[in-house]
């Protein structure tokens, strides 16, 4: 028998660990992993290492992934994010004004893996679900950046846990996108935007905090109206009541410094 060797041991272990990686865990390592390529990719590295990232990627595989992320969804603290979505809108009848007309909200979730979450079931809304692959026939496989308005416009967007898995280089372009998904922006009865990260990415990141994101996010036209911030995961609804920026570029400051700090920002579109 040809005595196996030590790359390849190696390489065995680390198929074995990542076969064994379950729930947060694995959401967590496939995040780190997706990080990974896109530094590599934009440091010019070699193919090797890239294709090494992605072997892990595939080892992992994306309906693991998913499956993960949806039990996420069910065993979350208080359950689903759009629960809180829901109690919110329920409560504001300038985002949900009742006297308009008794049609559902035309809503867009990004980032869709079930079809049975809050809101999806509480009659409020009319959900059009995207994900970048589907896990069900009633989710469209797109890239929301590849969407476009002709496709449909909506009175609301729901972006959860969403723009921490995209690549730094595109957040910026996801929320200008969804700027263009939404019906122009109204103070009185504003479109209204949904958007929630891991908390880590907004009170224990080097580059990002709770003001800094809103600053951001009001470039693009959006105020915020509701937050809530729990130990893992951060809520926060916009109201879409003023025109998008023409000036979409600001600097990335260190507003946190320390050595178990994270370094989530959301790069500006001309960096
Ligand atoms: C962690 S899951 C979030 C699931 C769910 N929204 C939640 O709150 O639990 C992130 C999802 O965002 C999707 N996603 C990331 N970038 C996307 C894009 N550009 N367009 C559509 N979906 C995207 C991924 O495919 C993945 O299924």
């Amino acid at each position: 028998m040809r005595p196996v060797s030590v790359k390849d041991r190696v390489a065995k272990e680390k198929q074995k660990h990542i076969k064994g990686l379950k729930g947060n865990k694995l959401i967590r390592h496939y995040h780190n992993l997706l990080k990974e390529k896109s530094r590599l990719v934009s440091s010019h590295a070699p193919v090797k290492q890239i294709e090494d990232v992605e072997q892990q990627l595939e080892a992992i595989g994306i309906d693991a992934y998913q499956k993960a992320s949806q039990n996420g969804q069910n065993n979350r603290k208080g359950g689903d994010s759009s629960k809180i979505l829901v109690d919110w809108i329920r409560t504001d009848p300038n985002l949900y004004p009742k006297h308009r007309d008794t049609r559902p909200q035309q809503i867009l979730e990004i980032g869709s893996v079930c079809v049975d979450n809050k809101c999806s079931t509480c009659g409020l809304f009319s959900v059009t679900r995207i994900d970048l692959h589907s896990s069900h026939p009633l989710i469209q496989e797109q890239d929301v950046l590849m969407r476009s308005p002709k496709e449909g416009i909506f009175d609301g967007i729901s972006c959860s846990l969403v723009l921490n898995f995209a690549p730094p280089n595109l957040r910026a372009q996801i929320l200008l996108k969804c700027t263009q998904l939404l019906h122009p922006p109204n103070p009185t009865h504003p479109p209204w935007f949904f958007f929630v990260l891991p908390a880590p990415c907004v009170n224990n990141s080097r580059y990002m905090d709770e003001s800094t994101l809103h600053s951001i996010l009001h470039r693009f036209g959006f105020t915020l109206r509701y937050s809530s911030v729990s130990k893992k995961i951060a809520y926060y609804l916009y109201a879409y009541d003023h025109p998008c920026s023409t000036n979409l570029s600001w600097k990335k400051k260190t507003v946190h410094d320390g050595p178990s700090r994270n370094n989530f920002f959301i790069p500006c579109l001309s960096s």
